[in-house]
């Protein structure tokens, strides 16, 4: 009873959280576009923050501005992105874009010197996020913050689990994203090429970051990938499902599969015919150890294997579960017969950091979001405060465009086209 009422409690406190007071010298945030996760990814997460004021929206069609900053009290509404990027009384922008569009508004809004959150994935393919990433308007102590908006990161949860395990023991992961079908219209802009859409690009992005967390480096190389295309009346350059493996080295591999229309049928086919399977429900990252042996007496080998599977890895605030599974067995040193398999599983849920590590920089409460994580930090950085540690650095988000890209072209599909503000003036190349 008292877990399904602190369960309650802390869902609600999540979408209601408590208004702070504002400083004097709060962030004022502007937002690009009536964006649909701008509620959850800055507006709430907003509430409960004493240095952030949600201060403008800009929409392409003013009407639909002036509904959205009337629904969630945001004081200005500018009739254009530019007017807004160009508004002196806004510090930060909030970059919600489609993906195609996050190179050329996050370059201009950094050219007015404003720091930037934009929404994963960071840019279209990896040579926007090169020329984004390493552009010198953001070298400096005194530059802009620019990040890469990977909410999930920044939860207690995510550091918690890495730090379960060591990466150079890891032998295989599986990470595994399924969407049911009908939940994004196939007109949604993550089917459409030219707004750089794909599953990829969508749940996709997650399981490659997830992967490259797991293993804190690149892989060698995709060994093998497949894609389920968009039907042709709609954008077949677009992905609806991704499946991959990639090649970390030293044995290890990992698979990942991500898709936006899923259809399965548990558990009553009839009635449930677009469901993902029961245990793909849920994002779901799975990590199975290296097997540690060593010799038992009477003749014996002792096998201990580990495995660590997080339940919902994406959005860990709404719920989730950790279990680590380890699997003992005895085996004859001779021909490797089992003779004794025993399973111990336990569970863990973290929704904040301990006490102890408050002088770390780790602080927050239990019904704080991936997102209001995410905006502490951003807050810190941009505050020139220590802040937790945990960020997205720009070489990072330039690898994770790599990865990307490699895999559509293994998977036979183009990369995500690049933006017509980087064909006409490529910094790099003086273009
Ligand atoms: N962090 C997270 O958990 C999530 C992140 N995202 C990311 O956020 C971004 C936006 O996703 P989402 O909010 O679902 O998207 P929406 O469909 O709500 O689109 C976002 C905004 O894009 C603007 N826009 C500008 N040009 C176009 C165009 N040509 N076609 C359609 N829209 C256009 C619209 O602005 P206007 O109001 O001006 O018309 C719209 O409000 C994506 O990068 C996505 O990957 C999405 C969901 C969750
Ligand atoms: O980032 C995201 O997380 C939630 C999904 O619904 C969405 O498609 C994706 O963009």
């Amino acid at each position: 009873m008292s877990a399904l009422f602190s369960y309650l409690k802390r869902t609600y406190t999540i979408f209601n959280p408590p208004i702070a007071t504002k400083n004097e010298d709060a962030l004022r945030i502007g937002i690009l576009g009536a964006a649909n996760i701008a509620p959850a990814a800055l507006v709430t997460p907003a509430k409960s923050h004493p240095d952030v004021i949600v201060a403008a929206v800009a929409a392409r069609d003013p009407k639909k501005a002036e509904a959205f900053a009337k629904k969630y009290e945001i004081p200005i509404v500018h009739k254009t992105y530019d007017e807004l990027i160009a508004d002196p009384s806004i510090d930060c922008i909030y970059n919600p874009l489609p993906n195609g569009l996050h190179y050329e508004w996050t370059l201009k809004a950094l050219k007015a010197g404003k720091h930037v959150l934009l929404e994963k994935p960071s840019v279209s393919n990896a040579r926007e996020a090169r020329s984004l990433f390493r552009h010198p308007l953001i070298q400096g102590p005194n530059a802009p913050v620019l990040l890469e908006a990977f909410h999930y990161r920044f939860h207690p949860m995510w550091s918690t689990f890495l730090s379960m395990f060591k990466s150079e023991d890891v032998e295989t992961v599986v990470a595994t994203n399924s969407l049911v079908a009908g939940i994004f219209p196939k007109d949604d802009i993550r089917f459409n090429y030219d707004l750089s859409g794909g599953t990829l690009m969508d749940f996709g992005a997650y399981a490659v970051s997830s992967v490259r967390g797991v293993f804190g480096k690149e892989p060698i190389g995709v060994k093998t990938a497949s894609c389920r295309p968009m039907p042709k009346e709609f954008d077949d350059k677009c992905d609806e499902a991704i499946f991959a493996e990639y090649e970390f080295g030293n044995g290890a591999s990992a698979k990942i599969s991500a898709d936006l229309q899923a259809k399965g049928g548990y558990p009553f086919p009839a009635l449930t015919q677009n469901w993902p399977s029961f245990k793909n429900f849920l994002p779901t990252i799975e990590v199975k150890l290296r097997p540690q042996t060593e010799s038992a007496d009477g003749g014996l080998e002792k096998s201990i294997q580990k495995s660590f599977t997080v339940y919902n890895y994406m959005g860990p605030f709404l719920y989730h579960r950790i279990d680590i599974v380890t699997t003992t067995q005895l085996k004859k040193s001779t021909d490797g017969k089992v003779v004794k398999t025993d399973t111990n599983t336990e569970y863990k849920k973290v929704y904040k950091w301990p006490a102890e590590r408050e002088a770390e920089g780790r602080i927050g409460e239990e019904w704080w979001s991936t997102y209001r994580y995410q905006l502490e930090e951003f807050v810190n950085r941009v505050k020139k405060r220590e802040g937790s540690g945990i960020w997205v650095e720009p070489e990072d988000s330039i690898r994770q465009m790599e990865m990307i890209d490699e895999t559509y072209e293994a998977a036979g599909l183009p990369v995500r086209p690049t933006s017509k503000a980087l064909e006409e003036f490529d910094f790099f190349s003086g273009r």
